[in-house]
């Protein structure tokens, strides 16, 4: 039970009727989750707003800073408690149980998911949920099958020592996380940092704060003990995101968002000298030579520049074409862009959503407006569109495409992150590669084509964390996952995590 400044709590079980019976009267209020109780704040509230229509989906309370500071203590008693004491076997366990409850409310998440971002409901029950169970059962995978090598240690006069390596919790975790796919990327760090032993404080983004809040009422029910997993709402600067950050009982935090944010993270932890894992921006570039399959490429251009209505970090927005195939590429793009269904989540014909917010979308077609003035010639999209039947209060967007735009362009340079690329042609594979690589970021590539030599040639030059031939966004959780440059600071997946989430102590034994 919850003490201290908080007015009143309630168990998860009593707050998920609450959140789940609210639908369809008056919007719910989410409350922070602190040593195992949702609780009140007495910090402000806000109105989350639905991208789809503009109407008001929840009520939000924003966690003050003397929340998040128990939030932060709560994290460090189950720490030195319950759940810093689990053996592996109990913590693998623990994650398998979450998974198969995710999939037991499978419909609940993937409805939240869908209502918080707007995106097609058959997208979340395909991509969002799905890879939250995956997360939960690959990151008990890696725990229960982990070990440290060992190594003797030759000395003089025959003799040996012994030197091995045991884990630890690296400690207090702080979990921030967009609202992109809110749900994937918050049990990509959830699942791992508890896997490792740590306790965590979660900041969902003020944009999406549902699943968050759901995923705390299952890790209660499968019997995660109080305080190894707290969420906090709010904002960034001066708000539960900055308190969380400079909070000296925090001993690490993981991060995805803008590398804006990442260098402000950076600079909070910085006096305390905490380890930060960053997984930031990107510019993405594909790469279609004219050998590609071109209806293969077509597809998979389509998914990796208007997926997710372009939120994804990975997404395309730069499309180097070699010559010979530019125009039949950039026709087939275009054709596939003015397919796109834009419309309600719930409506199985629709693949694409509203960007997350209008604030957003004032971002996006600024990027629309200056592509215009640097005399882009827009193929398809460029503007809001009319929608009807309410949806004009929301933030669609028409998914766009360009031509015309050289790499010295503003809209070339700088992450987007909205439904739109630019398409540019190139003569040689060096110029590609060179073509490619001249961006600040370096997060993801694709390359299509049907030489296997060259793909592997190319994938392997570009300067980037991954880096995809003939496909894009396929994951196994087990290999290492971000990005060089202003695209992040580390490796995440499989045993890259579990570095992360880990402190070693080396121990070395004279024998
Ligand atoms: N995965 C990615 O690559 C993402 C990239 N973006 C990029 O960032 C741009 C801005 O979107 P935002 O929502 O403002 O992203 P953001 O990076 O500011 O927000 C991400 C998370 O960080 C938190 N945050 C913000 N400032 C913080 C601070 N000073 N300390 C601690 N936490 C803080 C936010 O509340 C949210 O939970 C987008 O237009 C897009 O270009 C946004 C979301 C995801
Ligand atoms: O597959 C993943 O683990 C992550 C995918 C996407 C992002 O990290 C992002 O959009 O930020």
């Amino acid at each position: 039970m919850a003490t201290g400044a908080a007015t009143t709590s309630t168990t998860a079980r009593q707050e998920a009727s609450r959140a789940s019976s609210d639908a369809g009267t008056s919007p719910p209020v989410l409350r922070a989750f602190v040593d195992g109780a949702f609780v009140d704040s007495a910090g402000a509230s806000w109105d989350k707003l639905d991208p789809v229509d503009g109407s008001v989906r929840a009520r939000v309370q924003e966690a003050d800073a003397a929340l998040v500071d128990r939030a932060v203590r709560a994290a460090r008693a189950a720490l030195d408690g319950a759940w810093g004491a689990a053996p592996v076997a109990q913590r693998a366990a623990l994650l398998r149980r979450v998974a198969d409850r995710i999939e037991e409310r499978f419909e609940q998440f993937a409805r939240a998911e869908s209502a918080d971002t707007g995106k097609p409901l058959a997208q979340a029950r395909e991509l969002d949920v799905p890879r939250a169970v995956a997360n939960f059962r690959a990151f008990a995978d890696t725990i229960a099958a982990a070990g440290q090598p060992s190594f003797l240690t030759d000395l003089e006069g025959g003799r040996q020592a012994l030197n091995y390596a045991v884990r630890k919790p690296l400690g207090v975790v702080a979990v921030i996380v967009p609202w992109n796919l809110p749900l994937l990327l918050l049990t990509w760090k959830v699942a791992p940092a508890l896997a490792c032993g740590n306790t965590v404080v979660v900041k969902p983004s003020e944009q999406t704060p549902t699943s968050a809040a759901l995923l705390a009422e299952v890790l209660a029910e499968s019997g995660l003990p109080a305080g190894a997993y707290n969420v906090v709402h709010g904002f960034g600067p001066a708000s539960a995101g900055q308190f969380l950050t400079e909070h000296p009982g925090v001993d690490g935090v993981t991060f995805t968002g803008s590398s804006a944010t990442g260098s402000t993270i950076m600079r909070a932890v910085a006096p305390r000298v905490r380890p930060v894992s960053f997984e930031l921006g990107g510019k993405n570039a594909a790469v279609v030579f004219a050998d590609a399959d071109l209806e293969l490429t077509l597809a998979g251009l389509a998914r990796s520049v208007f997926a997710n209505t372009g939120q994804v970090c990975l997404c395309t927005e730069r499309v180097y074409v070699e010559r010979p195939v530019f125009d039949e590429v950039a026709a087939g793009l275009a054709d596939r862009a003015g397919a796109l269904r834009l419309g309600r989540p719930d409506d199985p014909a629709t693949t694409t959503g509203p960007l997350i917010s209008a604030e957003h979308r004032a971002k996006v077609l600024s990027y629309y407006r200056l592509a215009d003035e640097q005399g882009a010639e827009t193929l398809v999209g460029g503007n809001v569109p009319v929608l009807g039947g309410g949806l004009d209060h929301g933030s669609w967007i028409e998914p766009t495409l360009w031509t015309g735009l050289t790499n010295a362009d503003r809209p070339m340079r700088e992450e987007i992150f909205g439904p739109c690329a630019a398409l540019v042609p190139f003569d040689t594979e060096d110029e590609a590669v060179r073509l490619a690589g001249d961006t600040d970021y370096g997060l993801a590539s694709a390359v299509w084509t049907t030489n296997l030599s060259r793909g592997h040639r190319v994938a392997q030059r570009m300067r980037v964390g991954l880096s995809w031939v003939n496909t894009w966004f396929l994951r196994d959780l087990r290999s290492p996952f971000g990005g060089v440059g202003l695209s992040g600071i580390g490796r995440e997946g499989g045993a890259h995590s579990l570095d992360f989430y880990s402190e070693l102590t080396n121990v070395c034994v004279a024998l």
